[in-house]
């Protein structure tokens, strides 16, 4: 359904994106992952034809038979929301202010053509989508008056209201905490019709997708199914990037994570060790459950909802 071929992104002579190629089919929940400054936000904006100024993309990006890249702002502006639409990271700076969310939500229908009337009822209907208690009242409200949660709940529906082919999500959970974070992950499987999730977080990544990509310097080092990259990472960057983590393919042994330490627990909740463990910190609190053994440590329970950290040691 999206085909990226090629695609590079400039800044005067320095290449920041080189030569990216990947594709997610209908449905497909693709993760995006790499260390921070590797490219994975410009990729996103190149397909949303959202680079800053003297920003620069090329190559070519195909989601259902629609160029993404190289079209002038005009169709550009067609197409976002309603074939492809993003969640950034802070929902603050992308709410305005000065508005209620209802009709922010239903502004994104009327851009796109939708009678006013309509597209206040479609954006209660939305707001309920989302999931957020009582979507009348929720949408007689500024910004301010909600939560960071339900701010990010309110981008959801923004970004779902055109009903868009694809779905981008920026580091969509960052900043909520830890309870807030799985729910919405879990909303986030439910409603995107396709999906190009990008974190830094493995964990989120194992919860939700079925294919990653890793980028490192601005180029795509590995790709494929998420099982195979966990299981046997070919690039030693993703063997570094599982061994910081907190996941770690079955099997790995222990001494080839120099100075770490077991511990095991069940989800919901996080790590029950957390409390005793010496390197208890909130990531051990904020890993969401694993449904898949095969992606869990060394000795997995058998319940599929095992889990196994590696705490550096103290
Ligand atoms: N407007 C800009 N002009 C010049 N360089 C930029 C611009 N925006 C980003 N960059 C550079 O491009 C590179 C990739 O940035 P990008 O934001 O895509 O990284 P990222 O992988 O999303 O990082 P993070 O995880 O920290 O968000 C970085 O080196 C960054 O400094």
């Amino acid at each position: 359904m999206l085909t990226v071929e090629g695609l590079s992104v400039r800044a005067d002579d320095l290449e920041l994106v080189r030569e990216v190629s990947f594709g997610i089919g209908p449905g497909e929940r693709v993760g995006l992952i790499g260390e921070s400054g590797s490219g994975k936000s410009l990729t996103a904006l190149a397909l949303m034809g959202l680079l800053p100024d003297g920003v620069t993309a090329s190559g070519t990006a195909r989601l259902g038979g629609r160029d993404l890249v190289g079209v002038p702002e005009r169709r550009l502006k067609d197409l976002r929301g309603r074939t492809v639409s993003m969640v950034f990271q802070e929902p603050m700076t992308a709410l305005n202010p000065l508005m209620r969310v209802g009709a922010q939500v239903a502004e994104v229908m009327t851009l796109h053509g939708v009678a006013a009337g309509r597209a206040r009822e479609r954006a209660a209907e939305l707001l309920g989508r989302v999931r957020l208690p009582d979507p009348e009242r929720i949408a007689r409200s500024y910004p301010h008056q909600l939560s960071g949660g339900q701010r990010q709940r309110v981008m959801l529906a923004i970004a779902l209201a055109n009903e868009p082919d694809l779905l981008i999500c920026d580091e969509p959970t960052t900043a909520l905490d830890v309870t807030v974070q799985k729910q919405m992950l879990e909303l986030i499987a439910e409603v995107a019709p396709a999906l190009l999730f990008i974190t830094h977080d493995l964990a989120v990544v194992a919860s939700l997708c079925e294919r990653v990509l890793v980028m490192y310097g601005g180029r795509v080092v590995e790709s494929g199914p998420l099982r195979e990259v966990f299981k046997h990472p070919r690039h030693r960057y993703t063997e570094g990037l599982l061994a910081a983590s907190r996941l770690a393919p079955r099997g790995t042994r222990l001494a080839t994570i120099p100075g770490a330490v077991p511990a095991a627990g069940r989800f919901p909740g996080g790590c029950v060790f957390r409390d005793r463990c010496a390197h208890a910190t909130e990531t051990c609190a904020t890993a969401p459950a694993l449904t898949d053994p095969d992606l869990t440590g060394p000795e997995p329970r058998g319940d599929g909802h095992a889990f196994a950290c590696w705490h550096p040691r103290r």
